[in-house]
């Protein structure tokens, strides 16, 4: 490539009202023991019907993998649930609330339209092979109009966001809310080989959000 984008200085950015990008937010050690926590809850729901699946949309299947936490999104009738079949729906891990909450406080130095904090009750684990992505959609299962955190981590990813793009790479934050948290939205192709050494993944991409489910 003729330009490394890695290269080129990212500060914190308002992308629209409501979105901010806050590049290189997670040190390494942190991202890593997130891929270790997320990698250990995924393990231990295995084979349950909690376990990281890659549900069907339409026709299709997605291609990302998805764990959740918290809460998971239930089908036929569309619910929240806490456990599936007998099966506990693993918690969010503590860790969690204390990233959220320094994201947004960063977050609303660039744009106060992000809102105010959130307590999350619900994070989904995404995980995405080389070159898989997510279609555009709406977060709307939550009833909480609260900013979502979300968190990247290995390789590079484009966020759309009604119209803009956002390159995303490992460690970086985006925090949605305020007037942008119904905006679609949709990430395309993880591209292979770009996530640093160092995160413990081997391949692909992890996107966690953390969210507040009630209000
Ligand atoms: O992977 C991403 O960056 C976005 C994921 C997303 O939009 C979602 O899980 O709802
Ligand atoms: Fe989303």
């Amino acid at each position: 490539m003729l330009i490394d984008a890695s290269a080129l200085p990212r500060p914190p950015k308002r992308i629209m009202p409501g979105v901010v990008h806050l590049p290189n937010f997670l040190q390494l050690e942190q991202q890593a023991e997130l891929v270790v926590q997320a990698r250990e809850i995924a393990r231990s729901v295995a084979g349950t019907p909690v376990a990281m699946r890659r549900p069907m949309v339409g026709k299709g299947q997605m291609k990302a993998y998805l764990l959740s936490l918290g809460w998971f999104w239930a089908t036929n009738p569309y619910r929240l649930v806490r456990q599936v079949d007998g099966y506990a729906v693993p918690p969010v891990p503590d860790n969690f609330q204390g990233i959220a909450d320094r994201v947004l406080a960063a977050a609303r130095e660039v744009d106060e339209a992000v809102g105010q904090s959130i307590r999350v009750e619900t994070a989904l684990v995404n995980f995405y092979p080389p070159g898989a992505g997510m279609g555009e959609h709406v977060d709307g299962q939550e009833e909480a109009e609260n900013p979502v955190v979300s968190l990247s981590i290995g390789d590079d990813i484009l966020f759309r966001i009604e119209g803009r793009e956002v390159l995303l790479m490992s460690g970086d934050a985006l925090v949605f809310g305020g007037p942008a948290r119904r905006a679609r939205h949709g990430v395309a192709g993880a591209r292979a080989g770009t996530g640093p050494a160092g995160t413990g993944l081997a391949e692909g991409r992890i996107n966690i959000t953390m969210r507040q489910v009630h209000r």
